[in-house]
Parts: structure tokens; C-alpha cells; sequence
């Protein structure tokens, strides 16, 4: 497994982003149970093919793939899809820089995936504030998990320009640009996006400082008007962002505002 993950992450350095997110939409749909690799049939649509997993990468396919090729010549029948989903994704997030833990293993694969319950489960990134936090404390995830999953989650990888492109052209009848974003990073991403409906493939990285490597950039980032996505931005807090209607640094009971003082800080 650990051979299969580093050989992979090493030729193809986006598989660690690719895997990260396919685990999070595996997850948050019915459970960690590998639904999201199932393929749809002439009867049923899978996750797979809904709307919001159509950009998932195929180099998370393909690792999971190979280990499990891997592994059912050594072991038939054994280890489920969804352990190894969640093991190579543990050691490709460790790989480019992130924390080692532990993962309990015992996960079986599940025999249902639907394309409409994706919809419900996932947020785009448009997604204010109360739907993220309704999404994740649906599932038992805190307010403050949310935070640290999305910061870990976007230190690392790309999105298209289409899920932002309406924060930087045509953003309000007074402002070209949301005015949340930092200027200079607003013009960069326009001059990297300005064909992208011809070139749809176009894609900025989700941390532009660090953007492959697995650290808390995320978080200055956000301080900075530099959080690509909307529903990112949200999470910076601080006068910024008012126009997006933020902020989670703002709460008053003062255990919201430590995650970002604490991210800015240091
Ligand atoms: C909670 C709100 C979240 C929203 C609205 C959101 C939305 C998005 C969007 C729109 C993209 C760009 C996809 C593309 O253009 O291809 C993206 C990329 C990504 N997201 Fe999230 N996400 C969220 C949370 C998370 C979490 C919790 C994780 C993982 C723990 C995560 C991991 C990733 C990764 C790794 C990428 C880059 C994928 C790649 O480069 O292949 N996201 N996300
Ligand atoms: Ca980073």
C-alpha cells in the first residue's frame, strides 16, 4: 500500500489533492464506504456522475485501483475499497507534508450510490456559512472541525476557474471584483482566467503559496483576502470580508475567533 500510494503521488503530484477530496465526498455522502468509486448503470446513477463530483481527479481513481489490484493477489476478498481509500489517503496527505495518524481499519464497501444524494450532502462554492455548518454538524462534525477540514482540505490542490470566476468578473453593478478578494490576487487569477470558457481545464491553485504542501497557509491566506473560493473566504472573518456576510473570527463567544487568531499568529 505505502509502495503503491509514494510511486504514484511521486510520478503524478496531484494524486494527494485528487484522493484528499474523493475521500471527503465518500465520506460525506452515506458514510465512508467507497460509494463514491462505484460507477453508474443503465438503471441507476452513481454519485460518480452527479454535477458535483464531475471534476473529481482521476488519479484518486486510479490509486485506489492499483492498491486494491495490489492487494487482492495478496489477500483475496480481505480489504475493502473503503480502507484503502482511507489509508492511501492518510499516507498521501502525510507525504506532502501532513500529520500521521492512525486509521481504524474495518470498513465495508457500500452497495448503494446514488447520484441525487450528493446534492444534499456537499457544499459548493457559493454555500453560506449556515448551510456548511448545517452540513457538517449533520454528521456529528463541529463548527471548528469544519474550519480545519476545509483549511487542511484547501492547503493543497487546484480548482477551476468556473467556481470562482464570479468573484473577479462582473462581480456587483458597483465592483468588478469582490472586494473581499486582495487586489493583486484578484488581477492575477483574471489574467489566468480570462479565456477559461474556451479553456475550461484552467485551473489556480487552492493555496497560492503553498500550494503543494500540506501546512496552515490556508488560514494566513484567508487573513489576507486570499481564499479562492467564496465559501472560503467566509471562514477569514475580519473587515474584509463583511461583503461576503462572514465571519467566523467575529463570534462573540470567542471559540471561533481562537481558530483564527491562533492560524494568523504564528
Ligand atoms: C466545506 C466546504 C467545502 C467546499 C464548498 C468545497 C468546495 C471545493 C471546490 C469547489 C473545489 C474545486 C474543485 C474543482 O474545481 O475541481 C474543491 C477542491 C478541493 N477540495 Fe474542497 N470544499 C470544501 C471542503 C473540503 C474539505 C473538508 C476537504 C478535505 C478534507 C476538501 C478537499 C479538497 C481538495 C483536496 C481539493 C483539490 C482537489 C484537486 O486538486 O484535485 N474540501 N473544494
Ligand atoms: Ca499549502
Amino acid at each position: 500500500m505505502q509502495e503503491t500510494t509514494t510511486s504514484k503521488q511521486m510520478s503524478n503530484p496531484t494524486t494527494a489533492a485528487a484522493a484528499l477530496r474523493v475521500f471527503f465526498h465518500d465520506c460525506m455522502v452515506d458514510g465512508c464506504d467507497a460509494s463514491v468509486l462505484v460507477a453508474s448503470t443503465s438503471l441507476s446513477k452513481a454519485e460518480r456522475d452527479s454535477d458535483l463530483n464531475e471534476a473529481l481527479a482521476g488519479d484518486a481513481f486510479d490509486v485506489v485501483t492499483r492498491a486494491k489490484n495490489a492487494l487482492e493477489l495478496a489477500c483475496p476478498g480481505v480489504v475493502s475499497c473503503a480502507d484503502i481509500l482511507a489509508v492511501a489517503t492518510r499516507n498521501l496527505v502525510k507525504y506532502v507534508g501532513g500529520p500521521f495518524f492512525k486509521v481504524r481499519l474495518g470498513r465495508k464497501d457500500g452497495r448503494e450510490s446514488v447520484a441525487s444524494h450528493v446534492e444534499i450532502n456537499l457544499p459548493r462554492a457559493n454555500a453560506s456559512m449556515d448551510q456548511m455548518i448545517d452540513m457538517f454538524t449533520s454528521k456529528g462534525l463541529t463548527v471548528e472541525e469544519l474550519v480545519a477540514l476545509t483549511g487542511g482540505g484547501h492547503t493543497i490542490g487546484f480548482t477551476h476557474c468556473k467556481e470562482f470566476s464570479n468573484r473577479i468578473f462582473n462581480f456587483s453593478s458597483t465592483s468588478e471584483v469582490d472586494p473581499s478578494l486582495n487586489p493583486k490576487f484578484a488581477d492575477r487569477l483574471r489574467q489566468m482566467c480570462a479565456n477559461y470558457h474556451k479553456n475550461p481545464a484552467i485551473a489556480a491553485f487552492n493555496d497560492p503559496l503553498s500550494p503543494g504542501t500540506f501546512d496552515n497557509l490556508f488560514f494566513k491566506n484567508l487573513l489576507n483576502g486570499m481564499g479562492l473560493l467564496a465559501s472560503d473566504q467566509i471562514f477569514g472573518g475580519g473587515p474584509k470580508n463583511e461583503a461576503v456576510g462572514g465571519a467566523i473570527c467575529k463570534e462573540p463567544d470567542g471559540v471561533l475567533r481562537d481558530i483564527c487568531s491562533r492560524h494568523g499568529e504564528d
